[in-house]
């Protein structure tokens, strides 16, 4: 698949070394409630510094659009990253500038610095030539550990390697592509796919892919009410992605046709709001009433596909099944947790969000891989090419 070279096949002693991790944390009133991110590039930072690197960190958090956004600034985030790395992690109030320039030039072997979120500027998500050029401007090696950011071809990921001599990939970037390359490579059978969450536009084209490759795929979350609009229900206020649901029709015809059992929630729990303490109801997918939306899947639904899941000899779970965040919408997403841990099966989880429902519901040690990335692992399944990986250097 990719033959990247990786850190261990450079010498960083005294180097600035400009590091892309994938901080986009789980967080909840400016609070950390899933570090699973942070802790998976420890290896890669500790190993640099201890090298005698100095390193500068980038990451993006949230979707803030190009803006400055006060609550997604990275404070948090690089004060939990001090406490388990265990060094102090200056950062930033800016990406770039002069002010960045200065404090990357007096920077001592084996510092740590973090830049503001690189997504406060619009140049970052545009692969602006001139925001990769500043990045690059602050590094004599690029290194991208940012596997679950890979799947984008954006100014920190992508753009500033062309203007580095020397970009590798991190330690858990490569231990990514070749945990998840093996599971896939040669899929056990029955190969179930679990799909789930709300980024339906980025997700529900891998779809089309895993229909030629599983035996089952299970529907949940947010990305199942297209689905359920598409063969016919009426589904209130429940997540809809209009332009996808003829995609959605064509899906369920080829499901037929390769005959790959196709399963799709029959019971929802709906509420009257998108909060914690809203009224709810569970009810049978044809009877969602026009005034509420599907928060999570019944307790019909979980159970069939617990089934599923524990028959399965592998099982790739990315999206969780509900709002599992607020615990009136969690029991679908643990049930189906719970399942892929009691399965014989092996297991890989992916996404943010679906590693922090996994250590929400305490089975992550059961689980043979979690990815930290979602999208991005569902993207190297479907055999797209990752611009994130695709520009660092061959060995
Ligand atoms: N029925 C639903 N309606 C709205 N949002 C949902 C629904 N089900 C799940 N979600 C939300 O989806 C989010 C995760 O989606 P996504 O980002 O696609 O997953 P991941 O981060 O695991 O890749 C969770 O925050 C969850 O609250
Ligand atoms: O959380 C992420 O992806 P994921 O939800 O697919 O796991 C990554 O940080 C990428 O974020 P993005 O989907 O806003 O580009």
């Amino acid at each position: 698949m990719y033959n990247k070279k990786t850190i261990n096949d450079i010498d960083v002693k005294g180097k600035r070394v400009v590091i892309r991790v994938d901080f986009n944390t789980p967080m909840e009133q400016g609070e950390i409630t899933d570090d699973t991110r942070i802790r998976g590039s420890l290896p890669t930072l500790k190993q640099l510094t201890d090298a005698g690197a100095k390193l500068v960190i980038l990451t993006h958090l949230g979707r803030p659009k190009g803006e400055v956004k006060e609550e997604l600034r990275l404070t948090a985030v690089a004060q939990r990253l001090a406490e388990l790395i265990g060094k102090p992690v200056k950062k930033l109030d800016e990406w770039k500038g002069k002010a960045v320039t200065a404090a990357v030039n007096a920077m001592q072997d084996g510092d740590i610095i973090m830049l503001e979120n690189v997504r406060f500027d619009a140049g970052e998500e545009k692969n602006d030539a001139s925001l990769s050029q500043f990045f690059a401007s602050l590094a004599d090696v690029y290194v991208n550990d940012a596997f679950g950011t890979a799947h984008r071809a954006h100014a920190s990921t992508a753009g500033i390697a062309e203007f580095v001599p020397v970009a590798v990939s991190g330690l858990l970037m490569e231990q990514e592509i070749k945990v998840l390359g093996q599971a896939l490579a040669e899929p056990s059978h029955p190969y179930t796919a679990i799909i789930g969450g709300a980024k339906v536009k980025d997700k529900i084209g891998v779809i089309d892919k895993l229909l030629d490759e599983v035996d089952h795929l299970i529907l949940g979350g947010g990305l199942s009410f297209t689905f359920i609009k598409a063969l016919g229900y009426d589904i209130g206020k429940s997540l809809l992605e209009e332009d996808k649901i003829e995609l959605a029709k064509t899906f369920i015809e080829k499901a037929k046709a390769k005959n790959v059992q196709l399963h799709m929630p029959i019971d929802a729990v709906v509420a009257d709001a998108f909060a914690a303490d809203a009224n709810t109801e569970v009810i049978a997918i044809d009877a969602i009433p026009s005034n509420m939306m599907g928060l999570d899947i019944g307790p019909k639904t979980a159970a069939q596909y617990a089934n599923v899941i524990k028959d399965s000899k592998l099982v790739v779970w990315n999206g969780p099944m509900g709002v599992f965040e607020m615990d009136a919408f969690a029991n679908g997403t643990k049930t189906v947790a719970q399942a892929m841990a009691e399965t014989e099966g092996y297991t890989v989880i992916g996404g943010g969000d679906s590693a922090a429902a996994v250590e929400k519901f305490n089975v992550t040690d059961k689980m043979n891989h979690i990815s930290t990335g979602g999208g991005a692992s569902l993207e190297l399944m479907e055999g797209k090419v990752l611009p994130g990986i695709a520009v660092l250097n061959d060995k």
